[in-house]
């Protein structure tokens, strides 16, 4: 089979028997409006590993990704059908389930940087607050944590109230995920977090979603498939709103079993 060997991908091999899952996708439809942009997609995320969301554009990977932690509700017209649920049997898409709570326990970061209006140290203080009650330096330490977990510490200990608009584009971004992961969420979500920075501000935020898989189950949204390479476990292959191939990542990008994944891969269409 004629496929790629991206650098990187030796060093991600995928245990040899899956983790269980952390969120398990079960026949899931979304609609926007009357389109049906997903079709019947079932997947498990594995706890502690790193899972990415591949495929051409518009072919559904940031409508799956948002769905995990019901970024649907907010827009009138967009419809989640089917079930989705963690680990704990919390049914994400029920009626009943606490949507802030979810949001808490799944996290998400986006595209661009989008930091608040505020200090940076507010910026990571902020969603802690509004959720925990914190002494003033249990909050300190807080911050400390996730500015450090993010490799951000040292960039900005000396500048904490200063505003988060006064990063870099990268040290942004590293301020969201720092943000996101404040609240200490079981999940993280990332929405091709690289698309908007330069080479060495992506390969330190690739360097920091190895670390985070220490402690989190990450899924991130790529179009890159040498990033999918370099820092997934698992990867899924999707195209025209349904998920064609789910596998190791090694798997995927060496021995794919469908032909649409091969021809993906190996920069046939897309
Ligand atoms: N707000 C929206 N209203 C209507 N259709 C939408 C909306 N957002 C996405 N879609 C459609 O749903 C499908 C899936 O879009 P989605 O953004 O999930 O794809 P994607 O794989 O993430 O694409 P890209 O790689 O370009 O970001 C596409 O056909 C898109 O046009």
């Amino acid at each position: 089979m004629n496929t790629i060997h991206p650098q990187g991908l030796d060093e991600h091999v995928a245990p040899a028997v899956m983790p269980p899952a952390k969120i398990a996708i079960e026949h899931l439809d979304v609609y926007y409006g009357n389109f049906r942009a997903l079709k019947d997609i079932t997947l498990t995320i594995p706890t502690g590993c790193v899972t990415a969301f591949i495929g051409p554009s518009g072919c559904g990977k940031s409508t799956l990704l948002r769905s995990l932690n019901r970024m649907q509700d907010l827009y009138p017209e967009q419809r989640a059908v089917g079930t989705i649920r963690l680990d704990d049997g919390t049914d994400i898409l029920a009626k009943d389930t606490d949507v802030t709570l979810l949001r808490s326990r799944v996290g998400m970061v986006f595209q661009r940087p989008t930091p608040f209006p505020m200090s940076i140290y507010d910026n990571i203080a902020y969603g802690v607050r509004l959720r925990e009650k914190l002494s003033k330096s249990e909050l300190n330490d807080r911050v400390e944590w996730a500015l450090k977990k993010s490799a951000l510490w040292d960039d900005v200990k000396d500048k904490l109230e200063q505003p988060g608009t006064s990063l870099s584009g990268g040290q942004q971004q590293r301020l969201c995920i720092a943000r996101g992961i404040a609240v200490k969420p079981e999940v993280l979500l990332l929405d091709e977090p690289c698309s908007a920075l330069d080479p060495i501000s992506t390969a330190r935020i690739e360097d920091l979603i190895d670390e985070l898989k220490k402690d989190y189950t990450v899924v991130i949204v790529t179009h890159s498939m040498q990033q999918a390479a370099r820092i997934s476990d698992y990867t899924a292959f999707m195209y025209l709103g349904e998920l064609i191939e789910f596998g190791s990542t090694q798997k995927i990008f060496l021995q794919p079993e469908k032909k649409a994944t091969e021809d993906y891969i190996t920069g046939r269409f897309g």
